[in-house]
């Protein structure tokens, strides 16, 4: 995940202001208290003289070759009413944002072949009062969200209007933008009070044989400003409109930290926005889908706490940009050691660290001691120094970031390596005895059949639901249930030759039909050899077999047996 901060210039001349950058970092000022002033690092900050090209050829065109590639890319615009968001995405037409320098880009980049063919389509829907509705139809209604087998979210009956060039996306486009939801607010006589969507599909097609090679969905989000009802006066239907709007704000924002800090389960069904950008975010974890977070702030000093809240929220993030091994560790087997040369940078960075700390804690202390007004000069002189220090000190961190990237992300992968190598050494000892323990009592129970279809009806039901697997965050569960998952192949295998109807139904895609028709097969043919004898059945085939040993957790396992 990529975050910046963008910083818009002051509306009016005689504002305040209460913000100020430079190159790697950004610090807020308190006008009620001239002692507080917070400074955040981050790595990309555009600034009040930043333009709409620098922000889009630093955080968008690089995706574009990802969007040809056929991976999903979701670009958000984050930030208080009248931060920036709708001018950072959309722009004016004298200066164009995200959205169209995107969509032109990706018309000049298709390339012409011979062999393959690229179009695009676009949907666009706004989430407003937690309802869906669709901006390209004039009375469109709350329309639902649905998953389809393959675990695609869609939803069904949005318009979707394929487009030739960028002349035509504008025409439909610019009539759909007019319907968005806006209210006036304490910051905006013209507020966007909703999350608006521009969903792109890319399409590449083999003109050979007609058939599509891939499809990326580009997610396009404006997202509504959060409002603080007590400092708005709202009331009645506004105080609820708003409360919806933060509400599905904070659900935005808890599962990016979910899923960027590894807690499980992800609360995606909370709102509306995160269960339509669910798969997403849960591919953004593999790699197979890109995403960009821009916070906007607003410099004046009447913004002051919605800035202060933004930059809290980027920071946070900030540390997830530098972790990607949340992705490797819920994919567990990626899991890769540091080397000696990586160690000793580990290490140097651990020490870059501590002297971070001593420099801020001798800043706080500074700021403590302060009493008189002098004293209050000079130990602003102190404090400047110490910023200074640790300014240097974070500058050799990110010396070492750049030699080792994911500094953090290292030491904590180290820190949970090592754990996970202790107590996969136990877990290993463990499994073993569970196997001797299970080899003994299965010869015991071989008599009886119906106890261990029994004992796996549970299995399945505890530990092999997708929201079981959700939760899986160490390596040791994954040895656990791999483990678990070879004795359930023979169990799963058992249960297909059952011709036990009920017990048929246990397993996932298999229902009253496919239960039927697995056993008049087994009837006719005699037992199943192995589970992928499934494809034998006339009626199911090759793809229901996939989908069987997917929803089953049997992918993967046993290759050679596929
Ligand atoms: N980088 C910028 N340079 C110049 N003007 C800007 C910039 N960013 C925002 N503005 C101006 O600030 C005002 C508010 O911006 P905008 O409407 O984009 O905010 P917003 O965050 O989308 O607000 P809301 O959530 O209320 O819709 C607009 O008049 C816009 O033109």
């Amino acid at each position: 995940m990529k975050v910046a901060v963008r910083v818009r210039p002051a509306l009016n001349r005689d504002d305040h202001i209460c913000v100020s950058t430079d190159k790697a970092s950004i610090t807020i000022f308190n006008q009620k208290n001239i002692n507080e002033n917070i400074t955040y690092k981050s790595p990309t900050i555009f600034d009040i003289n930043s333009n709409q090209k620098d922000v889009y050829a630093d955080l968008v065109q690089p995706e574009v070759n990802h969007i040809l590639e056929g991976k999903n890319v979701s670009i958000f615009a984050y930030g208080a009413s009248g931060s920036g968001k709708t001018h950072t995405m959309l722009g004016s037409p004298v200066d164009p944002g995200i959205i169209p320098r995107l969509i032109q880009d990706l018309f000049d980049s298709f390339p012409c072949q011979t062999e393959y063919s690229y179009k695009m389509s676009f949907s666009y829907l706004e989430i407003y009062n937690e309802k869906i509705l669709d901006l390209m139809s004039d009375n469109s209604e709350n329309l639902p969200i649905r998953e389809n087998v393959h675990q695609n979210i869609f939803v069904p009956n949005l318009t979707e209007t394929e487009i030739g060039s960028f002349e035509d996306f504008f025409k439909v486009f610019g009539s759909a933008s007019d319907n968005r939801t806006t209210a006036t607010t304490y910051s905006s006589a013209n507020s966007s009070s909703s999350h608006s969507v521009l969903l792109l599909k890319v399409v590449k097609t083999d003109l050979h044989t007609l058939k599509q090679c891939h499809l990326s969905k580009v997610f396009l989000v404006d997202l509504a400003g959060p409002e603080d009802n007590q400092l708005t006066g709202n009331e009645g239907s506004r105080f609820k409109k708003s409360a919806l709007v933060n509400k599905s704000l904070f659900a935005f924002v808890d599962v990016i930290d979910a899923i960027n800090h590894g807690n499980r389960p992800v609360l995606f069904r909370s709102s509306k926005l995160t269960r339509l950008l669910q798969v997403s975010f849960q591919n953004s974890l593999c790699g197979s889908s890109h995403i960009v977070l821009i916070v906007n702030i607003a410099p004046e000093a009447k913004h002051y706490h919605d800035t202060y809240c933004s930059l809290n929220f980027a920071s946070k993030q900030k540390k997830i940009v530098d972790n990607p091994a949340v992705g490797e560790l819920a994919t567990a087997y990626n899991i890769k050691l540091p080397n000696s040369k990586q160690m000793h940078f580990i290490e140097k960075d651990k020490n870059a660290k501590e002297n971070t700390k001593i420099s801020l804690d001798s800043a706080k202390k500074l700021k403590l001691s302060s009493t008189g007004s002098e004293q209050s000069k000079s130990s602003v002189v102190d404090l400047k120094q110490q910023m200074l220090k640790m300014e240097e000190s974070l500058k050799s961190q990110t010396y070492l970031n750049s030699k080792i990237p994911a500094k953090d992300q290292k030491l904590e992968l180290h820190k949970v390596q090592t754990k996970n190598c202790t107590e996969m050494a136990r877990t290993r000892t463990k499994i073993k005895d569970d196997q001797k323990s299970k080899l003994k009592n299965s010869r015991v129970k071989q008599s009886n059949d119906h106890k261990n279809l029994t004992c796996l009806k549970k299995d399945i039901k505890k530990e092999f639901t997708p929201r079981y697997f959700r939760s899986i965050t160490t390596k040791n569960d994954y040895l656990l249930i791999e483990n678990k998952q070879k004795n359930h192949r023979d169990d799963v295998l058992k249960i297909l030759n059952s011709q036990c109807e009920k017990d048929l139904m246990l397993l996932h895609t298999v229902g009253k039909n496919r239960a039927q028709m697995i056993i008049k097969w087994n009837q006719y043919h005699g037992p199943f050899q192995q589970i992928e004898d499934l494809v034998h059945i006339p009626d199911l085939g090759k793809k229901y077999l996939t989908q069987f040993l997917h929803q089953n957790h049997l992918l993967g396992m046993d290759k050679e047996n596929m």
